[in-house]
């Protein structure tokens, strides 16, 4: 396909293309803010045509450079070209990497596609500070990368929300591996689009999602996209004491019906002190939500949901069991007053809470940990015990440190340890999955060898 290249004269022609970009664009109020010129008022200099698809499998060598400002050789579209114009914001000064508003940036900015076909300057991205918004509007070239179906690599619409932004051209933030994420298109390709247009710019540090802060709570509102999801209240839950069973029953009813079949229903108790935030893990994992404030529970709650766990649907039940007054005896039948439907002997798997900036809560969980396995019946299969420190987002604060009382939880009491923050639904999901397939692995009938294995380990955990 060939496409009309305009001559340079009338190339400024395509000026109110590029102004549509900034409608409802929210930039103007951002320029108007910063008291500097909006980049309606700027009259764009040189439109671009931005590369179709034999354009961006041209060899590296020849590929013009997309990135630090500079526009990467508008005046040579190739054939079949379709016709884009995109508006670059980067430094005042354009050219070397965004000039004086450009910052660690490099100029390129953080772009985020707006539009249909206008890349603008993802807020709050590194260079693209005030003196950057201060600067005309500028065209450049981003082509945009190719799917390996061959379709455009795209979304990220509704300024950025809801999924990371489609960027075009390399995230200024991005490493090569952040830049495979966002394009799909495998490690190597964006090494190779990272190497090639990352050239000459200094990646700025990112934040790492390994540690709560600040930048989960981003994923606090977003639903959880894990194979173990939430899918609100479910009607019956079984009879009490049942679940293993009718778990394995189900179990093998679901192999033979395929995916999503009924898994049969599980019994979780969430227990621990006072004020840990048993109540927040909960209403987090199932409904994205975060109290605040810290009001005791009055009397254990139950939460039915059902939950879709590697293609089958689970009933689960989880008791949010209330904190022990001081001086209870934890687990003790007190803090079950209707034990008469479910006991502690019944439930299938227990999640004990502790803050990990209080050490009487770490106790209170080991007296509740060996309550649970002295009222365990003989002959009853064993319920996994996740141990779960909260509140991790106050590291700082902790008693100890996270090896040794993992390796104590693991190896003394010989359960599983996981610390999570709450407030940041941070393993949160993560803990209710681990512990699921833990207490369904559990329930299952083993293989010979393995039930001899577990003769031999009786209380082995294998979780985590
Ligand atoms: N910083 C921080 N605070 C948390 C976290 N989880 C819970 N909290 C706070 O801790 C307080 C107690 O939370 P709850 O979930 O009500 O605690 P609980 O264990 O259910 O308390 P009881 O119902 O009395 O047993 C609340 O003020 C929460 O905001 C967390 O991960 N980080």
């Amino acid at each position: 396909m060939l496409s009309f290249v305009p001559p340079r004269e009338s190339r400024q022609l395509t000026k109110p293309r590029s102004l549509k970009c900034y409608k409802g664009s929210g930039e103007d109020t951002q320029d108007r803010a910063a008291g500097s010129v909006t980049a309606r008022q700027q009259p764009v200099k040189r439109p671009v045509v931005v590369g179709s698809r034999e354009r961006s499998q041209r060899s590296a060598a020849t590929r013009p450079r997309s990135h630090g400002g500079a526009t990467s050789d508008p005046e040579r579209p190739e054939p079949g070209a379709r016709r884009r114009v995109c508006v670059q914001r980067g430094g005042a000064g354009g050219g070397a990497g965004g000039g004086a508003g450009g910052g660690a940036g490099g100029g390129a900015g953080g772009w985020a596609r707006g539009g249909a076909s206008v890349l603008e300057p993802r807020r709050g991205a590194r260079g693209g500070g005030a003196g950057s918004l201060a600067g005309a509007p500028r065209p450049v070239t981003f082509p945009r990368p190719l799917g390996r179906s061959g379709r455009r690599v795209g979304g990220g619409g509704r300024g950025g929300r809801g999924g990371p932004a489609v960027t075009s051209s390399p995230p200024p933030g991005g490493s090569a591996r952040s830049l495979a994420r966002l394009r799909g298109l495998g490690r190597r390709s964006a090494a190779e689009t990272a190497g090639r247009s990352d050239r000459g710019t200094e990646a700025p540090r990112r934040r790492r999602r390994s540690s709560p802060g600040p930048a989960p709570a981003r994923a606090a509102r977003r639903p959880p996209a894990w194979p173990l999801r939430a899918r609100g209240r479910a009607r019956g839950a079984g009879r009490a004491g049942q679940g293993a069973r009718l778990a394995h029953e189900a179990f093998r009813r679901g192999a033979r019906q395929g995916a999503r079949a009924m898994g049969g229903s599980l019994r979780v108790a969430v227990l621990g002190a006072p004020g840990v935030g048993k109540t927040a893990i909960i209403r987090q994992f199932l409904f994205g939500d975060y109290p605040e404030r810290h009001r005791p529970t009055d009397g254990p709650r139950l939460y039915r949901p059902a939950v879709l766990l590697d293609g089958a649907v689970y009933d689960l039940s989880i008791r949010d069991g209330d904190g022990a007054r001081p001086g209870h005896n934890p687990g003790a039948p007190e803090e079950w007053p209707d034990s008469k439907d479910w006991s502690l002997q019944d439930t299938d798997a227990f999640v004990l809470v502790y803050d990990i900036c209080s050490p009487d809560s770490f106790d209170y969980v080991k007296a509740l940990r060996q309550r649970i396995s002295e009222t365990r019946p003989a002959g009853a299969p064993e319920a996994p015990i996740l141990v779960v420190g909260n509140k991790r987002d106050r590291q700082r604060l902790r008693f100890g440190p996270r090896r040794a009382l993992a390796a104590l939880v693991r190896r003394g009491w010989r359960c599983g340890y996981l610390e999570c923050s709450a407030k940041y639904n941070w393993h949160v999901l993560r803990l209710f999955r681990e512990l699921l397939r833990c207490a369904l692995v559990r329930a299952r009938p083993a293989h010979p060898a393995l039930r001899l294995q577990g003769a031999l380990h009786p209380a082995r955990c294998s979780l985590m």
